[in-house]
C-alpha cells in the first residue's frame, strides 16, 4: 500500500511557490496577497483558515484575515465583498463556508469577482470548468487531482466512484475525473444519499473519492483489491487521550482497508493540506493574470 502523503507534497509545493515569489520580489514585484473572510467563530472554520494563513507565511505570500461578526447584515457583507473586488492589492480571496444561516450563500458567492475567486465557487468559474475552459478549480478537487498527478498516477479508462454530490467537492470532482486529462478520462459514478446498492458500486471502482461526512463509512468489504482511495472526510471523534480532546478521522475505515488498497490518503495529512496549497496556487495564478487590478475603481 502506498500512502499518498498530502502533507509532505503540500509542503514541497509551498517551497516551489516560495521560490517563485522570491523571484517576483527580486524583480521588484510585490508578493501575491490572499485574503480569507471569516464570518463568526465556527471552530472548524477558524482552524482551516489558520492553516491557510500559515501556508501563506511558508510560501512568502502576503495574507490577511478579515474577521466579521456573526450577525453581520447581508448588505454589509456585500459591501465588504465589493471593497475586496476593487482593492488592487488583493489578488484573491475566499469566503470561508459555511456562512451564518441569515446569509444567502449563493447570492454572496456570486458577488465575488470571478477574477479573484480563488475558491472556484463562482458560477462563472464552475461553468468554465464544465466547458473545459481555463478557470480557477475548486480547491479540494484540484488538490486531489494534483496529488494524483504528482504521484504519477494516470487514471484514463478507470472506473471512478465519487461518494457525495456537494457543490464544492463531489460534483466538481466528478467533472474533473471525466474530463480529457491524464488524471481524468474515467468512467464516473456519483453516489449520494438516495443511491441504492452503494457497496456494489464501490466494489467495482478502481478509484473511490469519499466525501460523505460520516466517520468510517467506507469499509473493507466495499473496496476492490488494489483500489485507490481519496478520503475527503474530516470528522472529529471524542478522545479524552488526545491533546485537543478529539481526534480527526476520515470517511474511510483506514485501518480496515489499508491492506487491501494500492494507495490511500490519510486523515489528517492527506486531502486537507492539498486543499490549502491549491488555494495558494490559484492565488499566484490570480496575481500573474493581474486579477488585483481587474475591478479597480478608476
Ligand atoms: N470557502 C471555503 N473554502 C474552502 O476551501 C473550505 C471552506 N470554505 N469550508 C470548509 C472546507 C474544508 N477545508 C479544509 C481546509 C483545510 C483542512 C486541513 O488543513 N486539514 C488538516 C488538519 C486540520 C486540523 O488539524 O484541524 C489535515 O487534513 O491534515 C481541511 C479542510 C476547506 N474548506
Ligand atoms: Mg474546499
Amino acid at each position: 500500500m502506498q500512502l499518498l502523503d498530502g502533507k509532505a507534497l503540500s509542503q514541497s509545493i509551498q517551497l516551489e511557490l516560495k521560490a517563485e515569489v522570491e523571484q517576483i520580489v527580486a524583480q521588484g514585484g510585490r508578493p501575491p496577497h490572499l485574503v480569507a473572510v471569516l464570518v463568526g467563530e465556527h471552530p472548524a472554520s477558524a482552524s482551516y483558515v489558520r492553516n491557510k494563513m500559515r501556508a501563506c507565511e511558508r510560501a512568502n505570500f502576503r495574507s490577511s484575515l478579515k474577521k466579521l461578526p456573526v450577525d453581520i447584515a447581508q448588505e454589509d457583507l456585500l459591501a465588504e465583498i465589493a471593497s475586496l473586488n476593487q482593492d488592487p492589492e488583493v489578488d484573491g480571496y475566499i469566503l470561508q463556508l459555511p456562512l451564518p444561516a441569515h446569509i444567502d450563500e449563493q447570492l454572496v458567492t456570486q458577488a465575488v469577482a470571478p477574477e479573484k475567486d480563488v475558491d472556484g465557487f463562482h458560477p462563472y468559474n464552475l461553468g468554465q470548468m464544465l466547458l473545459g475552459e481555463d478557470s480557477y478549480l475548486p480547491a479540494t478537487p484540484m488538490g486531489m487531482i494534483t496529488l494524483l498527478e504528482r504521484y504519477g498516477m494516470e487514471t484514463s479508462g478507470k472506473e471512478a466512484v465519487v461518494i457525495g454530490r456537494s457543490n464544492i467537492v463531489g460534483r466538481p470532482m466528478s467533472v474533473l475525473l471525466s474530463r480529457k486529462h491524464p488524471q481524468g478520462n474515467c468512467t464516473v459514478t456519483v453516489l449520494h444519499s438516495r443511491s441504492q446498492n452503494m457497496a456494489e458500486h464501490c466494489r467495482r471502482a478502481d478509484i473511490i473519492v469519499a466525501a460523505i461526512g460520516q466517520a468510517n463509512f467506507l469499509t473493507a468489504d466495499m473496496v476492490k483489491e488494489g483500489a485507490i482511495i481519496l478520503d475527503v472526510g474530516i470528522n472529529a471523534i471524542d478522545d479524552p487521550k488526545a491533546k485537543r480532546g478529539y481526534r480527526l478521522v476520515g470517511d474511510v475505515d483506514f485501518e480496515g482497508v489499508k491492506e487491501k488498497v494500492s494507495a490511500i490518503t490519510p486523515v489528517p495529512g492527506g486531502v486537507g493540506p492539498m486543499t490549502v496549497v491549491s488555494l495558494l496556487m490559484n492565488c499566484l495564478k490570480a496575481y500573474k493574470t493581474g486579477a488585483g487590478k481587474a475591478l479597480e475603481k478608476q
